[in-house]
């Protein structure tokens, strides 16, 4: 049996625990200091074992996952080494910021114990164990940052035993992730929140700004309604990168304060391009929680029901669909639908049963 203690059972926590919870041959147990969250946690089914005492949770443990806000790592990990602990258990994090963990862990790990950072890149504004869903890291990235000296060998076992995720492990340096993902995440969770507030102070006086808001303003800002404690910890941890960053995005709306006094149109549409055509090269694979890098194109004439009687075809082939966008609708010309799916052999088998009705493009 294969036990795995988790401990934060909370989106990302709770996650993890189902993506274990019930298949052969692993035991998820579940920590949480507090007795009520231990009593939601085994009411709710997402662990085996559930308790308050660390001691517990951690005995025997062959991964420890340490799912707790970013602020706490740290101490965890130091609590947890001066436990008896089962010889070549793992402890591993999921936090968004790593060489804060992956440098105070190592000075502390003894003989036969490995610490190895983890960052599963899939997750959502919403928290608790409530969101949490076994196809959260589905496609997704799942970055390591093994500190130098951690045996090869370790974490490759980590990386195996992390598959049942579905998720993508990758290797990177624990600075080089806090500089990449402070760009790409941290950053645009601060300006959703920032934009969303400028736009709160606005709406005090006048009301229609939160009532016209409801389309892309709203989407954009998804991120605004994120955990405030899970990201004060964040932004806090990751401060020397999210200050140059900062640095550098105040030069970006410079830019554009001054494109914008010199009327220079031209110029504000260079902007648009040169970030349009380097968006356009993002990989399409973080679309939520049901991501895919198997999809197909279907074109489809705009009649109301088209997209049910292609769902029921594949429901009646026995293919599952792990995402649907309407791509382009219009009056005039064929829509054009982008399905998704797990693999490439329901995408391959879709396309065939689908062509045989409508163009496929792959
Ligand atoms: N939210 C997201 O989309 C992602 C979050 N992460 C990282 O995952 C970790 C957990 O975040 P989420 O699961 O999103 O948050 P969450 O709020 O859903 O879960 C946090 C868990 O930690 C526990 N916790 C909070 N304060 C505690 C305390 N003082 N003592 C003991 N336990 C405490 C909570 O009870 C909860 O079980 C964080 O380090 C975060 O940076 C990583 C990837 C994505
Ligand atoms: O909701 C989203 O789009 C996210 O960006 C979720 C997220 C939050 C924190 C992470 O460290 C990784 C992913």
């Amino acid at each position: 049996m294969t036990k795995i203690a988790i401990f934060g059972v909370g989106l990302i926590g709770g996650s993890l625990a189902l993506c274990y919870k019930g298949k052969p041959g692993y035991t998820v147990v579940g920590h949480s200091p507090n007795p009520k969250s231990v009593e939601k946690l085994l009411k709710r089914g997402v662990v085996d074992i559930a308790t308050t005492s660390m001691a517990e949770a951690a005995q025997d443990a062959d991964y420890l996952f340490l799912c707790v806000p970013v602020g706490m790592l740290e101490d965890y990990v130091k609590q947890l080494v001066e436990l008896p602990l089962k010889p070549g258990c793992i402890i591993t994090d999921v936090g968004s910021t790593k060489a804060s963990v992956t440098e105070s862990a190592a000075a502390v790990v003894r003989e036969g114990v490995y610490f190895i950072g983890g960052h599963p890149m899939a997750g959502s504004e919403r928290h608790g164990v409530e969101a949490a869903s076994s196809h959260l890291f589905e496609n997704a990235f799942y970055v390591l940052t093994p500190a130098e000296g951690t045996p090869e060998l370790e974490v490759d076992r980590l990386t195996a035993f992390l598959s049942e995720t579905k998720a993508q492990v990758v290797r990177v340096d624990a600075r080089e992730h806090d500089e990449i993902v402070g760009a790409i995440s941290h950053l645009p969770h601060i300006i959703a929140v920032a934009l969303v507030n400028q736009v709160r102070v606005y709406n005090e006086t006048n009301p229609l700004y939160q009532n016209l808001a409801a389309g892309g303003f709203r989407d954009i800002t998804r991120i605004a309604a994120s955990e405030p404690s899970i990201w004060r910890d964040i932004l806090v941890n990751n401060r020397e990168v999210l200050l140059k960053l900062l640095q550098d995005w105040n030069g970006e709306i410079a830019r554009f304060i001054q494109l914008i006094e010199q009327s220079d149109g031209e110029g504000i549409a260079e902007q648009f391009r040169l970030s349009g055509e380097f968006r356009g090269k993002l990989p399409e694979r973080r679309k939520g929680m049901l991501t895919s890098l198997y999809d197909i194109y279907v074109d489809v004439p705009d009649h109301p029901g088209i997209i049910g009687s292609i769902a029921t075809l594949l429901g009646n082939a026995r293919i599952n669909l792990s995402n649907l966008q309407i791509i382009e609708s219009r009056e005039d010309v064929p829509g054009i639908l982008r399905l998704s799916f797990r693999n490439q052999e329901e995408a391959d088998r879709a396309s065939e049963l689908l062509g045989e009705q409508y163009a496929v493009h792959v």
